[in-house]
């Protein structure tokens, strides 16, 4: 047999009548491949579905395991193959769970009817008691339309979904809030706007994720504008937050103002946009911008940026380089400055990837995994929910970026998140911005 190589994991559906799953034992066994653990996912009274890992030689090794066990008919097929990181996601990453368990007739009449209907009536007749009877103050929906999903694009919202999963892993973990997914199957901002209006009543704040350019800025001013709760568009402020701190600890730690230096934006979408106007709101010397999209450049002229003709110019001319266009690889290592600091943003991959910006001479270089927005939204939105905010304000947005410049370490350009501190640090000090003590 050919020499071991990696393990894959087959989603295989067969009959559920005795001695199927022994065909397929028997088609893989054939071909040499070697099975590993067996989890059956579903039982149904026509099909069973289980996942074999298997381990194999080669990727055509693996695919003559995938044909032979096609071959053998009879309903049996193989649905999906699978590695760790989609294992992780079988089921998806979300569940909704009871915070009660319900043991005797007593807690299900306490839970549920009829004590229930005492509940209600408390709420009808002071409806701010939702907020300690509910967990609607406690719930943030996660909208997106799936228009600029990560760097992937305009892949639609279901695609996203995982995306959108695992803002609400992160929420829970780190803020304790309940994140829950809203997939919108419009992006007109007249739509958009209605729908979540509409729906609004079940959650305590609104997080935008995900949604392109240019129609996010108005979906984002009109909801801020019409309802009175927490709404933020995480890919244009909550990036700009994390942003603004990563470049003050780095201009701490190389001795530089950013009152002094000149800052380029390559990419000006939803995060660069915002990235753009909140350094120029914090005070850097000079903000620059290019993007393909000539309207996009109109965007960062009118409020106040210069628009720069070319990459190599911009590369040449700045001191702090923030990329976020979803183009992998744009950056090349020698349009890189010596001493220059490159914050390549963009998600899955950098526009360049931070060893390569340091072996071309940057002196502080982070990607978009290091330098993300989960070091902001858990906190922000903790911070707001707990002051009752009815608005995101930017002395909010600014106060959490310092909490994150303040948790960052001697040395980082910003803190671990799996740091509980760091959303800890954020949420108390939107909190206290909210409430407007110093
Ligand atoms: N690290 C983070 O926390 C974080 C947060 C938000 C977004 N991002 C990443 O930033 C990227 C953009 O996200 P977005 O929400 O701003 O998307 P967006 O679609 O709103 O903006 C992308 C912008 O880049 C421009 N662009 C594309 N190719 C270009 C090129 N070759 N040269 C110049 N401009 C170009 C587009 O015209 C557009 O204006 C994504 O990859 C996303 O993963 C990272
Ligand atoms: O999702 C992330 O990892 C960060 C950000 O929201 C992005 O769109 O890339
Ligand atoms: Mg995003």
């Amino acid at each position: 047999m050919e020499q071991v190589q990696f393990m894959r994991n087959l989603i295989i559906e067969t009959p559920s009548e005795p001695g199927n799953f022994a065909k397929v034992a028997l088609a893989i066994g054939q071909l040499e491949g070697d099975i590993g653990d067996i989890q059956t996912i579903k039982v149904g009274t026509l099909s069973t579905i289980r996942d074999i890992s298997v381990q194999c030689a080669s990727e055509v090794h693996l695919q003559r395991i995938v044909d032979a066990v096609n071959a053998i008919g009879e309903g049996i097929s193989v649905h999906a193959v699978t590695d760790e990181v989609l294992q992780a996601h079988e089921g998806g990453k979300i569940h909704m769970k009871g915070r009660m368990e319900i043991r005797s007739l007593g807690d299900l009449r306490r839970v549920y009817t009829p004590g229930v209907a005492n509940v209600c009536e408390v709420i009808k007749n002071d409806p701010e008691q939702a907020d300690y009877f509910t967990g609607i103050s406690n719930t943030v929906a996660i909208v997106t339309d799936g228009t600029a999903i990560l760097g992937l694009g305009n892949i639609g919202p279901v695609a996203g979904m995982p995306v959108m999963e695992g803002k609400a892993v992160l929420f829970d973990q780190f803020a304790g809030i309940s994140g829950i997914p809203i997939l919108l199957d419009t992006s007109n901002p007249d739509q958009v706007v209605e729908t979540v209006k509409h729906i609004h009543k079940g959650f305590g704040g609104i997080l935008l994720e995900d949604i392109g350019s240019p129609h996010c800025f108005e979906i984002e001013e009109r909801l801020k504008a019409e309802l009175d709760m927490p709404v933020m568009h995480d890919d244009q402020h909550g990036t700009a937050v994390v942003t603004l701190a990563s470049v003050l600890s780095a201009c701490n730690q190389e001795g530089v103002k950013l009152s002094d230096s000149v800052v380029g934006q390559i990419g000006l979408g939803a995060a660069g946009l915002a990235i753009s106007r909140m350094l120029m709101a914090y005070g850097v010397k000079e903000m620059r911008g290019i993007d393909q999209n000539e309207v996009a450049c109109e965007r960062l002229a009118k409020h106040g940026g210069t628009v720069i003709d070319t990459l190599d110019e911009l590369m040449a001319t700045c001191d702090i380089i923030v990329a976020t266009t979803g183009v992998a690889g744009l950056i090349k290592p020698e349009m890189v400055k010596k001493g220059q600091i490159i914050l390549a943003l963009s998600n899955p991959n950098a526009e360049i990837t931070p060893e390569d910006a340091l072996a071309a001479g940057a002196a502080f270089a982070a990607d978009g995994r290091q330098v993300n927005n989960v070091l902001g939204f858990p906190g922000i939105f903790r911070g707001a929910l707990n002051a009752k905010a009815k608005k995101i304000t930017y002395p909010m947005l600014i106060a959490a970026a310092l909490a994150i410049v303040e948790s960052t370490k001697p040395g980082d350009l910003v803190p671990h998140p799996l740091d509980p501190t760091v959303h800890l640090n954020v949420a108390s000090a939107v909190e206290r911005a909210a409430n407007h003590i110093e």
